[in-house]
């Protein structure tokens, strides 16, 4: 079949699929199609009875037709879904926990690193970016390699790297062993992150992968709160704290080896190396007592019509090819948006907006920033419940506009307590203050902007007292520059001159505080409750839903490259919003930094809107079509998207019968 055709077939099959073609395909064992009316009318009696008895549901009727679907769904569902799915699922999600893990436990890794091995700003900068960096490119290299070797392989590639990562950190002598080590972590990293969710989304049947492959956002989230706690505990070690905190990932990845030792190869890419029994096999394994001609048929038709569309590398078949450019595009916009929105500015920053709100103590406010973590993960659970019934579209155009909302409000408390900085009233006489460029601020705000400054300050009930801007130390920024730490001499010191006063934190006393990056407010509370909301809009859909979404769009032989891509923009965003933050908010005051990302959130809602189109319940085969049609032009048809076709077993196999639709049984 030529390109055009393909096109123009997809063509077709999109529009009926927007405009609700009536599917009929009554044989023995057959299916039975259902157009999901917009009034919502519910399934007839009669029609969910005969689904529900041929699943082998209770004889007595339910009382009503809510009751009715239920117990034909949760038979249905039973019955289509073996546990071996979940099974699966949970052993890949393992991937997503230590993606979580090993991005999050560096800054509690790096508050001891610095400490005993003396790590100048520029290392720790290299050591914590150069995980990330190893992870965009192997991102895009797994591409390559998924393709060659499929998915399983590639999975037990990256457990191998996150478990010799581990390995090497914990038992590393000095930095460069260090380096070596995150970097292979950062290898495990890209695989893993781009593999993950295209083995979840291959082996699940369709009314369970969203949910599914956004569990593997729910494990990242996991993983990321786990470390937060991690980080908490053995930050009191006074020695090898970080030896534990980057060497306990090496479990769960041996865990993920062990596991997918067992664990079948997607039966997709099975099909599409020609191993078909192989592929029968996995398929009927994983689908339980389904018939699976369908599905096997399916698949097979679409891997044919392409193996006839064209050669070439996959990118250039890609982007020559208008559906899949178009799901590249839209992929790709989704996860750069993620990162655009900041949260992991956010999620990093969190401890100082603690900070603010006035928890004083370091390591109170290490441990409260595991609340924000928390926060994340428990909402991203929220998302899990949510996919399958409000859909992809819709969580994640609600997320995006919550985010923007809350990003707003986050940006008017910082600007509001910037409005009200205190002044600075103490200008110490120390020598070394006369080159140092926080002598000549006036004001706390200007002065904790500045890196190389902090606000050293004494508090009485209602005022603050003798606050100067002092050089922080550049061993720890948990002290002003002056005074060697706990040695009689800052006692001494510290009796003798007031400018050293913040220069050691058991000296930190009296009600005298030093305060790096941020500025004593009484407006924190404002900043909090956008913290609060931020992580409660994003949570559920832009966190999950940009890894879910690109799980499906691309058809099958573009799926790893497609992925892979979309994986790589994951992180090179992430890279380069967490590298210039601090630039900007020395620029643009945080004000400004919040408020961009909060325009560029916006900017992500008008593009979701207009180009992402719904997946939720359909075939992987399927959604190709989706992307048949002229680019953004989704907003349009946002009314035709309750008129779908959905499947309901009426005798034999192969529906699907959406979570919260009620339908009229055609
Ligand atoms: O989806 C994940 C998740 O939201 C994480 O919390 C975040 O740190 C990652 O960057 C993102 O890709």
């Amino acid at each position: 079949m030529s390109r055009k055709q393909v096109d123009h077939d997809y063509n077709l099959r999109s529009m009926s699929n927007l405009m609700g073609e009536r599917r009929k395909k009554v044989s023995d064992g057959g299916e039975r199609s259902l157009i999901r009316a917009p009034s919502s009318a519910s399934i007839t009696s009669q029609g969910a009875f005969a689904g529900a008895s041929a699943a082998g549901a209770p004889a007595a009727p339910p009382s009503s037709t809510g009751e009715l679907e239920r117990a034909a769904r949760k038979q249905f569902q039973q019955d289509v879904t073996p546990g071996f799915v979940y099974v699966l699922a949970a052993f890949s999600a393992l991937g997503g926990f230590l993606f979580g893990y090993d991005t999050g436990v560096i800054s509690g890794a790096m508050l001891l690193l610095k400490r005993e091995l003396d790590l100048s700003a520029l290392w720790q900068e290299v050591l914590i970016s150069s995980t990330v960096a190893a992870a965009a490119l192997s991102a895009l290299l797994g591409g390559f390699l998924n393709g060659l070797f499929g998915r399983r392989v590639c999975i037990l590639l990256a457990s191998f790297f996150f478990a010799i990562g581990g390995v090497v950190l914990s038992t590393a002598p000095g930095k460069e062993v260090l380096l070596a080590g995150r970097l292979i972590v950062g290898v495990g990293l890209g695989i893993a992150s781009m593999t993950v969710p295209v083995y979840i989304a291959e082996a699940s049947p369709p009314h369970l992968r969203g949910q599914l492959v956004t569990v593997n956002t729910l494990f990242i989230t996991g993983g990321q709160f786990t470390a937060s706690l991690i980080d908490g505990a053995f930050s009191y070690l006074q020695r090898d704290g970080w030896r534990y905190m980057l060497g306990l990932s090496v479990l769960p990845a041996v865990l993920q080896f062990i596991g997918f030792l067992f664990l079948p190869e997607s039966p997709r890419w099975l099909i599409q190396r020609g191993l078909t029994q192989k592929a029968r096999r996995v398929l009927s394994q994983i689908r339980g007592n389904q018939n699976i001609d369908e599905e096997y048929d399916s698949i097979k038709n679409s891997i044919d019509e392409e193996e006839d569309s064209g050669a070439g590398p996959v990118i250039w078949r890609m982007l020559t090819y208008p559906p899949t450019r178009r799901a590249l595009l839209v992929g790709c916009s989704l996860q750069m948006f993620q990162q655009l929105s900041g949260i992991n500015t956010v999620m990093y920053y969190s401890a100082t907006i603690l900070q603010m709100s006035g928890v004083r103590d370091v390591r109170l406010a290490i441990w409260l920033a595991g609340l924000t973590t928390l926060t994340n993960f428990l909402f991203t659970l929220l998302g899990v419940w949510l996919v399958e019934r409000v859909g992809r579209r819709k969580l994640t155009l609600g997320s995006i506009i919550g985010t923007c909302l809350s990003l707003s409000l986050l940006a008017i408390g910082f600007l509001v307590t910037a409005q009200h900085s205190p002044p600075v009233t103490f200008h110490p006489l120390d020598p070394s203050m006369a080159n140092s460029t926080c002598s000549k601020y006036q004001l706390c705000e200007p002065c904790m902007l500045d890196p190389g400054c902090g606000f050293c300050y004494r508090e009485n009930v209602s005022a603050l007292l003798a606050s100067s801007c002092v050089p922080v130390n550049k061993a720890s920024t948990e002290r002003a520059a002056w005074g060697c730490s706990g040695l009689w001499k800052d006692l001494l010191a510290f009796s003798v001159s007031a400018s050293s006063r913040c220069s050691n934190s058991s000296l930190i006393k009296d009600r005298t505080y030093w305060a790096y990056n941020y500025c004593p407010t009484s407006y924190s509370w404002l900043v909090l409750l956008g913290l609060v909301l931020y992580l409660a809009a994003f949570a559920p859909g832009m966190g999950p839903m940009p890894w879910t979404i690109n799980s499906e769009i691309y058809p099958l032989w573009a799926r790893s490259t497609g992925n892979a891509c979309a994986a790589g923009v994951n992180w090179t965003f992430n890279i380069l919003v967490s590298l210039t933050f601090l630039h900007l908010a020395q620029y643009f005051t945080y004000f400004g930094a919040f408020f961009l990302y909060s325009s560029l959130s916006l900017l992500g809602f008008f593009f979701i809107y207009g180009c992402l189109p719904e997946t939720k319940g359909r075939r992987l085969e399927e959604i190709e079509a989706l992307f048949g049609n002229r680019l953004c032009s989704c907003g349009a048809s946002d009314s035709d998207e309750a008129r779908q076709v959905e499947y309901i077993r009426v005798k034999g196999s192969n529906y699907h019968l959406s979570d919260n639709d009620a339908s009229d049984v055609d």
